[in-house]
Formats: structure tokens, C-alpha cells, sequence
């Protein structure tokens, strides 16, 4: 058997241009473009490449990006103070914070520092709350951007099996916590699972979310199984994910490459919740089910 790969890249285009189209409807509606600020602290090179893309995708779809970059040595209450100012400004509807911050600052004191009405990231902890609890907030980019690909895949995932590996709060809980909500029967495995490779034999559904590369082998998969691959782990012979693609391909039934499956998709999300969050904010119908 040789799986489907899943095209993330042409699927995150497809999204992106539906989200264009919405954005010229909002534009109509409410006089002004949706806009997303991205904060920059220091210099990361791999950073300064997502930041670039985003500002890109941001206004290839319509939006407007501001972009705030600061010197690696930033105080904290100067990056608080900008969150504050993008915090009270109209013309801003999400509002992201490039992780991770150079040691000296308190990631989670920035991040909740955010109006949880403009964490298009969801990594508030009251957009935790909210999607555990089934309420209305933001969902963390990278985990929807997975769910639209596996429900694409696979249509319904009522009663499969899915295990993700990682239990981070940025993808592995929320992965959880959405798969879940598709009434999957959800594992999530960690770095302290006994015998892994069983525990993810079981599954219809594997999300790879460990930050090792190539930790989930070809022989751990049940054949036919959809395998999706968060990992972005960059090596001596390239980008590589969390998943022996080569092993895992020919096994499993679909599988996301790396790169060109969830990354890009985790860019469009970011779109796509920054309109949802001008339409909040405007009062202006945004069709979701449409995105
Ligand atoms: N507050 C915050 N929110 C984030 O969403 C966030 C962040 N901080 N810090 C860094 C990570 C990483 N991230 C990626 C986005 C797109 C690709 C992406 O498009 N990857 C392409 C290209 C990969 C490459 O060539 O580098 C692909 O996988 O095909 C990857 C990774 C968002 N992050
Ligand atoms: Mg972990």
C-alpha cells in the first residue's frame, strides 16, 4: 500500500482564497480592511521567515498586517505596553506575539496580557477554557488547520480512534480537545507513554506533535491509517517532521508531507481567525462554513 499525501499547501491556497472573498464582503460592509498585528522580539532567523510569510498571506487575502519588531533585549513592560496599544486599537482585530520570546520575558504573562477577543493564536488561557467548555473564542491555529485536513480526508471521524503524541498546550491539547468535539476516542500520548508503538497501532488517526524528528516509525502505524505530521524539525539533510515519512507512507492510507502539509495551513487559519474576529468585532456576518 502506498498512502494519499495529503496536499496542505494547495488545500492552505484554496482556504486562503475563500477567505479573500469573505474579506471583500466585510471590506463592503464595515469600511475597513480586518487587521493583524504580528510582534517580533529579536532576530531568530526562522522566526523573521514565518513573520514575513504571515505579514505576505496576511495581505495577499485583503487584511491589513502591522508588523511591531523589538530589539532582543526588550523590558517586559515595554512589549506589556504594546500589547496594551494593540489591545485599544480599532484597526487591530488579532493580535499574535511570535513565540518563542528570548528568555528574560514571561511568555505567559504576555500572552494573557492579550484581549482573549483578539488572540487569534487561542493560546489565552480563556480560549483554552472556552473551546474545553464548547464556547465561542479563538482556536489555536496549528490543531484546526489539522482537523480541516483530516475531515477533508476523511469525512466524518465519529468514533475513530485518534492518538496525538505531545501534550503541549500550543497543538497537543487543543488537537485533544477539537478531535474530541469530531466524538473521536482520543489518546494523547507523551514522552513518558509506556510502549508507544502500540498505543498508536490502535489508531485510525495519528497526529505527530513531539518536536523529534522521524520519532514515529513506518512499523507503529495500523495499515490505512491518516497520519498527520505537526513536526517541523530542520537537520543535517533538510526539513524534516515528526514521522519516518518513507516508513509511515507505505502503511499508512493518507499522510501530510513535511513541508507543504500543516504548516502552511497553520498561516491560513491564522486568516481565517483574524476575519472571524473583524466580523465579531463589526457585527458583520462572516460565513464559517463556507471557509
Ligand atoms: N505566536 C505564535 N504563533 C504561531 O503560530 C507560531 C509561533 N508563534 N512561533 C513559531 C511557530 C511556527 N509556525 C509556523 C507557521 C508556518 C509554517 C509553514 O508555513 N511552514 C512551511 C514551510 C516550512 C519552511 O520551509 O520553513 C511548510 O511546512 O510547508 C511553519 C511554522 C507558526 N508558529
Ligand atoms: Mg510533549
Amino acid at each position: 500500500m502506498s498512502a494519499n499525501i495529503i496536499d496542505g499547501k494547495a488545500f492552505a491556497l484554496g482556504l486562503r482564497e475563500r477567505i479573500a472573498a469573505q474579506v471583500a464582503n466585510f471590506v463592503a460592509a464595515a469600511g475597513r480592511k480586518p487587521g493583524l498585528a504580528v510582534v517580533l522580539v529579536g532576530e531568530d532567523p526562522a522566526s523573521a521567515v514565518y513573520v514575513r510569510s504571515k505579514g505576505k498571506a496576511t495581505v495577499a487575502a485583503g487584511m491589513a498586517s502591522f508588523e511591531h519588531r523589538l530589539p532582543a533585549d526588550v523590558a517586559q513592560d515595554e512589549l506589556l505596553a504594546l500589547v496594551d496599544t494593540l489591545n485599544a486599537d480599532p484597526a487591530v482585530d488579532g493580535i499574535l506575539v511570535q513565540l518563542p520570546l528570548p528568555g528574560h520575558l514571561d511568555e505567559l504573562a504576555v500572552t494573557t496580557r492579550i484581549d482573549p477577543d483578539k488572540d487569534v493564536d487561542g493560546f489565552h488561557p480563556v480560549n483554552a477554557g472556552r473551546l474545553a467548555t464548547g464556547l465561542e473564542g479563538f482556536v489555536p491555529c496549528t490543531p484546526l488547520g489539522c482537523v480541516m485536513l483530516l475531515k477533508d480526508q476523511l469525512g466524518d471521524l465519529t468514533g475513530l480512534d485518534a492518538v496525538v503524541i505531545g501534550r503541549s498546550n500550543i497543538v497537543g491539547k487543543p488537537m485533544a480537545q477539537l478531535l474530541l468535539k469530531e466524538s473521536c476516542t482520543v489518546t494523547i500520548a507523551h514522552s513518558r507513554t509506556r510502549d508507544l508503538s502500540s498505543v498508536v497501532k490502535r489508531a485510525d488517526i495519528v497526529v505527530a506533535a513531539v518536536g523529534r524528528a522521524e520519532m514515529v516509525k513506518g512499523e507503529w502505524i495500523k495499515p490505512g491509517a491518516t497520519v498527520i505530521d505537526v513536526g517541523i524539525n530542520r537537520t543535517a539533510t533538510g526539513l524534516v517532521g515528526d514521522v519516518d515519512f518513507a516508513g509511515a507512507a507505505s502503511v499508512a492510507g493518507a499522510i501530510t508531507p513535511v513541508p507543504g502539509g500543516v504548516g502552511p495551513m497553520t498561516i491560513a487559519v491564522l486568516l481565517r481567525n483574524t476575519l472571524v474576529s473583524a466580523g465579531r468585532r463589526e457585527g458583520v456576518a462572516i460565513d464559517e462554513v463556507a471557509l
